[in-house]
């Protein structure tokens, strides 16, 4: 399969819905939790070859970093955030190319999917994004490590919710995952899900701590069953963030989830992913496992703080012909 509907992938960019329909979850089932596996030479195999065999050019290739684009959520996750930078990186999200490249590419009213802060960051995120619609995320139960007690944990939840977050993106108990207590996941998950409310919640599984792809599998099973809205690799924080290999089981999980329930669960990718090569290479397995119907914000996400920076760059090269110095594009 190749890439070649640039009017398509266009259009999707301008699509600003970015909540779609809710996972309502279901009871925990083991037996299916249980079956799944995942052959990683197969997985590892089929993942090296995608770089290679991705060919998306010229006009198309806009068309695909445009898409990229609408599906980041802007991510800024550092000790030393001020709601300064968070106000910064907010007029990133509102008009995250220069306005005479998005004149050029037909998409004007080009976004972002999200901007992406830790709880502190919340009303100054709300208050800078202000009639965008452009939702705020907020990480939360103890990220990254999601140690802190339970009770805690769940607080947070409901003080983000109270202070504007539209998204939640909760972190796991990995030792849930490594000591397969599936029962004990499940319901710290479902707990998440009913703090958030109205609010819709992510589930990041910190794959790189998890072990085995298999467990990757049934983390991705349970979680869903349990009502998660997205899967999402990593906090950012891990030592091996978002990888190909993990975003090929997470997303035949989803497809698996959604061949049985009838769900879309949405899947964000995050960390790491700093390249606009590397976001197409990701929209283009999106579309070969999950289909067209995923390509859109409401069912795909990339969480990145320094992925803009080089779409932007690339998409200036695209139209002008020429690249510009990257601290150009330092805010994103
Ligand atoms: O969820 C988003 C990640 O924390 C962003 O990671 P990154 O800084 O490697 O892009």
């Amino acid at each position: 399969m190749t890439i070649t509907d640039q009017q398509t992938a266009l259009g999707a960019a301008q699509l600003p819905q970015v909540h779609g329909a809710r996972n309502p979850g279901m009871a925990l089932d083991m037996d299916w939790v249980l079956s799944a596996r995942a052959n990683r030479s197969a997985i590892e195999r089929r993942a090296a070859t995608l770089p290679g065999r991705r060919s998306v050019k010229k006009d198309h290739q806009a068309a695909w970093m445009a898409r990229a684009i609408s599906c980041i959520d802007l991510t800024t996750l550092a000790g030393d955030d001020t709601a300064g930078r968070v106000a910064r990186l907010c007029a990133k999200a509102r008009q995250p190319v220069r306005a005479d490249l998005l004149e050029v590419l037909g998409l004007p009213d080009l976004t972002v999917g999200a901007v992406c802060v830790y709880h502190d960051m919340i009303a100054p995120a709300v208050k800078a994004l202000d009639g965008s619609g452009i939702p705020v995320a907020a990480v939360s139960t103890g990220f990254p490590a999601g140690l802190s007690p339970m009770h805690l944990r769940i607080a947070e939840i409901e003080e983000s919710v109270k202070a504007g977050a539209e998204e939640i993106d909760i972190v796991i108990s990995r030792r849930k995952v490594l000591t397969g207590d599936w029962q004990g996941l499940y319901d710290e998950m479902k707990a998440f899900r009913a703090a958030c409310g109205e609010a819709h919640v992510k589930a990041i599984l910190a794959t790189g701590e998890l072990g085995t792809l298999q467990n990757v599998a049934r983390a991705s099973l349970v979680c869903m069953m349990a009502g998660a809205d997205f899967i999402k690799t990593s906090t950012g924080k891990e030592s091996v963030n978002a990888t190909l290999p993990v975003s090929l089981v997470m997303m035949r999980a989803i497809r698996e989830y959604h061949l049985r329930t009838g769900v879309r669960v949405g899947y964000k990718p995050a960390g790491g992913i700093s390249k606009a090569k590397d976001a197409v290479l990701y929209l283009s397995l999106v579309k070969e496992e999950l289909g067209d119907r995923w390509l859109r914000p409401d069912l795909f996400r990339f969480g990145a703080s320094s992925l803009l920076g080089d779409i932007e760059r690339q998409l200036e090269h695209h139209v002008t012909g020429a690249y510009s110095a990257s601290w150009r594009h330092a805010s994103a």
